[in-house]
């Protein structure tokens, strides 16, 4: 672990006409392989900053850089969160007409591998996750954990850098979500692939090599109001 993978200068954003600060002037970096998560109060910006982090939405102000791209002044955004973001939100957004294997299949569309080879990739990842047995199936029947796993498996599809996941456990029965998350640690022990995590779970959150809070669209650098150190729950 050396160089940084994540950059974020004085990002702010704001909606409703600059009424609500939801990212007020925040700055860190993440390192290439590193295993982070965000964890602050409803509201407090976290799942904003998430989505500025892929490109999924523009700031008002700051600069955002991932890998050897400025988000601010990259023309190839597209290209950006299809080669470099494996995305886990958890409205998962599967695509109901589509079975699981075709569902994993989709990031792959646009790298150059035959059909039968991304067919095997697919296979291979739904059964990392644990669920190859249902790959012929619709999502819709599918159990909740068994979606989010899926979204897990298309997430990797295109062997992305950075893994940026929302809540990934967050409607999940307490042994699927330990699944999930040993799949996304080993992830990140075995491939190096850097884990933005946000989430509500204090006890998800201290899995991560570190913990980033967020308070009024703002990094917590002062450990008195910490969540972590008075155990308050979020
Ligand atoms: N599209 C939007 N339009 C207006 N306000 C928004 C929009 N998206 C987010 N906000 C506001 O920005 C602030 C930060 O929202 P954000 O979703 O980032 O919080 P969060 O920390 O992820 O919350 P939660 O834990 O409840 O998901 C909130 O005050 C929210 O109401």
């Amino acid at each position: 672990m050396g160089e940084n993978i994540v950059e974020v200068k004085n990002l702010v954003k704001t909606y409703e006409n600059g009424q609500v600060k939801a990212l007020n002037d925040i700055s860190f970096n993440i390192k290439k392989g590193e295993f982070v998560s965000i964890i602050g109060p409803s509201g407090s910006g976290k799942s904003t900053l998430l989505h500025m982090l892929g490109a999924l939405d523009i700031p008002d102000s700051g600069s955002i850089r991932v890998g050897d791209i400025n988000l601010e002044k990259s023309k190839k955004l597209n290209e950006f969160r299809a080669e470099q973001i494996g995305f886990i939100f958890q409205l998962h957004n599967l695509i109901p007409n589509l079975s699981v294997v075709e569902n994993v299949e989709i990031p792959m569309f646009t790298q150059k591998i035959s059909s039968k080879d991304q067919r095997t990739k697919a296979l291979s990842l739904l059964k990392d996750v644990g669920i190859e047995d249902k790959a012929k199936m619709k999502p819709n029947q599918l159990s909740g954990g068994e979606r989010q796993r899926v979204a897990i498996a298309r997430s990797l599809a295109n062997d992305p850098s950075i893994v940026l996941a929302d809540e990934p456990t967050g409607s999940l029965d307490s042994k699927t979500s330990n699944k999930i998350l040993e799949k996304l640690t080993l992830l990140n022990k075995q491939k190096n692939v850097t884990i933005i995590l946000v989430t509500h779970d204090m006890n998800v959150a201290k899995l991560a090599d570190r913990v980033i809070e967020v308070l009024d669209g703002k990094i917590l650098e002062n450990s008195e109001d910490s969540l972590l150190d008075n155990k308050i729950s979020i």
